[in-house]
């Protein structure tokens, strides 16, 4: 068996870890990390606008607001055009927001009132709310927003695109579409899953030179993954490896009309490595299959005992694409469900699983969409993404396997670690067929040695990236699930678009 890197990441944290070392990174100068902060916006902003000349800072009434006031200061120093547009109800509310607009005021900053219009400037800066968002902003809130989103002018969020609860991904009520945002001291759990990301833009991070130690005390609430962090996920294989080596994989599903579903599954476990596939499909997909891929070896099935044989000999199961609930997808289910192999349960076997009395065992890797997850939980699907976290973690608890809760910034948990987010893929992505193809991906890493958490973290994060590098080539709109599969092959083998490993 191959010998898989092991992954790392980067940590995620939320509020209260923040919360936690403010007063401890600040030292006796609780202004000193505002004017940090402040500071490294305007710096932000400077290196990616250079040329602005007007600006507008947008301030709300905590200190999300007060490194606003910050930024003001420091472009109004440097001969910038600048405002500072507020609500009349967001007059500075802390002591370090009221000291940050002292000292801008008395520079000779000038304050307004928002009156229905943003105007022209050249880049919006939004300081309104950041991690102290308590409810959904609405309202003159709500107002202020949308006029600077119809304003269509670049925005710069400091922290937090204002209004997303950076905890949760969700997007309780109005908020801001930044640009870019720049997140302060360490990366928020929330801005890496969800709705959140149609609001952050580009993300970046400013430590604000926060101390080693302090950082490594925070608890870690999530882990995250992106391109970056691929290749160093592949090891190159061993010399002397031979099929049965890289992993027998066994695709079931394709009841009549969808065949298609576990093709696509069968070829992206074949370019993700896998040593051998069989499939277990409807007689009447067989020669398609064959026609199309023949290195895959497909067998049509009428009764479950044809199974028990190709059940035998998989390392890995993959159940559920085209599997459909009637009958002959039940039968197969309970069947495969029945022999104790390591199982990958996708689309109609997520379906049967939820009316059935059976559950996985622990080194199963469940991989629901929202809607999947809201009936396996019995919730609905805007309880599930408004906290994708605590969805991904009690459906991993109630079923005592990992779970991979996909849609924008999947989300891997398995019991008792600390769940991890996938930063890849693209709108494009939404299209009948990319869950087979990450089914595929998930059950070959697993089939060639990787322990379940880790198949389905590597294996959603190159079907990810793969999707990414496929819209690179021809856009996100009508992108197919098979434009992933030369690109699968290439990230498995750690090589970038650019052939470097
Ligand atoms: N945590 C840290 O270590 C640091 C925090 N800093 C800044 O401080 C921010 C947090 O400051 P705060 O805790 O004061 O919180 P915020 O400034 O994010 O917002 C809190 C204020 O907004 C109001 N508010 C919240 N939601 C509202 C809604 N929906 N409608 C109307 N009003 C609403 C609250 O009543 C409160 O007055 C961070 O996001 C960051 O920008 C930085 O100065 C640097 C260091
Ligand atoms: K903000």
């Amino acid at each position: 068996m191959e010998q898989p890197s092991p992954a790392r990441g980067t940590p995620l944290y939320d509020a209260a870890a923040l919360r936690g070392v403010e007063t401890q990174a600040a030292g006796d100068d609780g202004f000193a990390l505002m004017a940090k902060a402040g500071q490294a916006a305007w710096r932000e902003l400077l290196r990616h606008w250079p040329d602005a000349q007007t600006l507008v800072v947008v301030c709300g009434p905590g200190n999300n607001g007060g490194d606003g006031y910050v930024l003001a200061r420091h472009a109004h120093a440097s001969g910038r055009t600048v405002r500072v547009l507020r609500l009349a109800t967001h007059a500075p509310k802390t002591p370090l927001a009221r000291r940050a607009c002292d000292e801008y005021e008395a520079a000779g900053g000038v304050v307004v009132e928002f009156g229905g219009t943003v105007g022209h400037p050249d880049v919006i800066v939004d300081a309104v709310f950041g991690i102290g968002l308590s409810r959904a902003a609405d309202g003159a809130a709500a107002e202020l927003f949308a006029a600077i989103a119809a304003s269509g002018r670049p925005v710069l969020s400091l922290d937090v695109p204002s209004g997303v609860d950076a905890d949760h991904g969700r997007v309780p009520g109005a908020a801001i579409v930044a640009t870019r945002t720049l997140q302060f001291i360490a990366p928020h759990a929330g801005l890496a899953t969800g709705a959140a990301l149609e609001h952050v833009g580009r993300l970046s991070l400013a430590t604000l030179d926060l101390p080693a130690h302090l950082r490594d005390a925070m608890a870690v609430v999530a882990t995250r993954f992106d391109a970056d962090d691929l290749s160093a996920m592949f090891a190159p294989r061993p010399r002397n490896t031979h099929k049965g080596a890289s992993g027998r994989v066994l695709c079931i599903g394709g009841d009549s009309g969808k065949g298609g579903a576990v093709m696509l599954a069968a070829e992206a476990a074949l370019r993700s490595g896998a040593g051998l596939v069989a499939v277990a499909t409807q007689p009447l997909h067989v020669a398609p299959l064959l026609a199309r891929c023949p290195e895959a070896m497909p067998v049509g099935i009428t009764s479950a005992r044809q199974l028990d044989p190709m059940l035998d000999t998989a390392d890995v199961v993959a159940i559920g694409p085209g599997l459909g609930q009637g009958d002959w997808g039940r039968t197969l289910f309970e069947r495969a469900l029945s022999r104790g192999k390591p199982l990958v349960l996708d689309a109609d076997a997520l379906n049967l699983l939820a009316a059935s009395a059976r559950l996985p065992s622990h080194d199963d890797i469940l991989t629901p969409h929202p809607g999947e997850a809201a009936r396996l939980l019995g919730i609905s699907v805007a309880e599930v993404q408004a906290n994708r976290y605590a969805a991904a973690r009690l459906l991993c608890q109630a079923m005592g396997c990992v779970v991979v809760l996909k849609g924008a910034g999947t989300l891997v948990a398995a019991p008792d670690t600390t769940p991890r987010v996938v930063s890849a893929g693209n709108p494009g992505m939404a299209v009948g067929g990319m869950g087979d193809v990450l089914t595929g991906c998930i059950a070959a890493l697993r089939a060639q040695g990787r322990d379940a958490f880790d198949a389905a973290t590597t294996g959603a994060l190159l079907h990810a990236v793969a999707g990414d590098d496929a819209a690179g080539e021809g856009g996100e709109r009508g992108l197919l699930p098979s434009d992933l599969l030369p690109h699968l092959r290439r990230r498995a083998n750690g090589t970038t678009p650019g052939g470097a490993r």
